[in-house]
């Protein structure tokens, strides 16, 4: 067995996404998400799940503090409803929506939890998806005065802040495969899409640093490691266009100021070129204080001409994968970390979601999933590594604190700590919650 310790200033968190827990989808003058459209419409969810209840965390939310601070976590990263805010989109603030987010951040600090608040979850506003969506550069422009209105309105209490979480998944996946909302199936909208996310981002952090808000801000992409089946040039190059999607087309822009050409050039070849504006690079470059860094798995890959747009063919060559199929691939985290942090520089890294997928059952009052708690260390000893290799990681996040809604999988797929009884909202505390108390406490374990 090996002792793996993490640094006594490594900063422990859990992290929830609003359309996911918060449930209380037309209460208080809440207004409509693409979230609310898609989910509500016949097909798009597994068993027809949607997000009207989820974790009922809108009025559960200091029973989910309480668990957070029995946890004993430094930090806490939520999202805000936009739409919660401004139900649509833009001008009239709904004040029961604001209210419920001082409520809920005041009891997070009168617990000593710290919140960092992701901006856009993906629960755009219905209202701006009917004028075309993030597709829209009016939208852009939507999203930095609403991100204005919420660093003015809790400047001084939330200090960490995201912009936006994961733009690959709102861009491609939800664009382009049509898996997530609004699901559309159109590759130049999804270059479109993932050009105006990067510009919302750094008009968003320009608006930070010109209103002197006190803290700091990055934004929190999801990366995928894909390891080349073999040595072959063609291997090498699918896999570099496969990891691309996530890695080199959303750092590039924001730490280079520009876009990679191996993709700007393969997307050109697939008909779809980003519409770049006078100014657009230098704003979506803007400084910024850390990188969110989202992981879950990983892969073999090699090139086949039939395997989609990237033609990078995903190879199963027996790893063991989690309830929701994923491989489980520690490695590949330690390579992706290391990738970032050579191609970027030596960058702040928060793990801002890591965890695993496993369903299982409350038995006589307890859930034992072991396989998460060995999911968690695995992952943790390749932070471990990274940093001994220099990469300058602050902090992780496990996801999730609460099993809850996994936007097209619905309910079935858990990745809580604690376990939640959709029929009666019940949680109860998992053995990986007891085991995460533990190390945020020690900050050691043995592997
Ligand atoms: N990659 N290949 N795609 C081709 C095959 O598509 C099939 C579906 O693909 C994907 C890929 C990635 C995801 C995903 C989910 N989470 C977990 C959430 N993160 C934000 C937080 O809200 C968590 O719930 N992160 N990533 C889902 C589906």
């Amino acid at each position: 067995m090996a002792i793996i310790q993490l640094p006594k200033d490594f900063q422990w968190g859990v992290a929830t996404a609003a359309y996911q827990i918060e449930g209380a989808y037309n209460e208080d003058g809440r207004g409509l998400s693409i979230w609310d459209t898609f989910s509500h419409t016949p097909g798009k969810v597994r068993n027809g799940d949607n997000g009207d209840i989820a974790c009922d965390s809108y009025h559960r939310y200091k029973e989910d503090i309480k668990l957070m601070k029995e946890l004993g976590v430094d930090i806490y990263r939520f999202s805000i409803s936009w739409p919660r805010i401004f139900p649509t989109g833009r001008g009239p603030v709904n004040s029961k929506g604001l209210e419920f987010y001082h409520h809920f951040v005041d009891e997070l600090i009168a617990n000593g939890i710290e919140p960092m608040c992701t901006l856009y979850h993906w629960d755009l506003p219905q209202s701006l998806q009917d004028i075309g969506g993030w597709a829209n550069r009016e939208v852009v422009e939507a999203f930095v005065e609403y991100s204005t209105f919420i660093f003015k309105e809790f400047n001084g209490k939330i200090k960490k802040w995201i912009t936006i979480n994961e733009p690959w998944c709102i861009s491609f996946l939800s664009n382009y495969e049509g898996k997530h909302a609004p699901g559309n199936h159109n590759l130049q909208l999804a270059v479109t899409i993932s050009h105006h996310l990067l510009l919302a981002h750094g008009k968003a952090v320009k608006a930070f640093r010109n209103l002197g808000i006190e803290g700091e801000i990055g934004y929190a992409p999801n990366v995928e490691w894909i390891e080349p089946f073999s040595s072959k040039q063609e291997d090498q190059d699918a896999c570099h266009r496969g990891m691309g999607i996530f890695i080199e087309w959303f750092f590039d822009p924001v730490f280079k100021g520009k876009y990679p050409d191996f993709m700007l050039d393969w997307f050109e070849q697939n008909g779809a070129v980003p519409e770049i504006q006078e100014g657009d690079m230098q704003m979506i470059s803007q400084p910024i204080d850390f990188v969110g860094i989202n992981f879950y798995t990983g892969s073999v890959g090699r090139y086949n001409k039939e395997a989609g747009l990237l033609e990078v063919e995903k190879i199963n060559i027996g790893y063991q994968t989690t309830d929701i199929g994923w491989n489980i691939y520690p490695e590949g985290f330690y390579k992706v970390l290391n990738k970032i942090n050579n191609q970027y520089g030596n960058i702040p890294i928060y793990i801002t979601e890591n965890g695993a997928c496993y369903n299982d059952e409350v038995i006589n009052g307890r859930v034992k999933d072991e396989g998460r708690i060995e999911y968690l260390k695995q992952h943790l000893t390749s932070i471990r590594r990274s940093i001994e290799t220099g990469v300058n990681i602050k902090g992780y996040f496990a996801w999730s604190l609460l099993d809850n809604f996994e936007w097209a999988e619905g309910y079935d797929m858990r990745f809580g700590l604690v376990h939640i009884n959709f029929h009666t909202l019940e949680r109860t505390k998992k053995d990986s919650y007891y085991w995460y108390k533990k190390i945020v406490r020690n900050r050691w374990f043995e592997i």
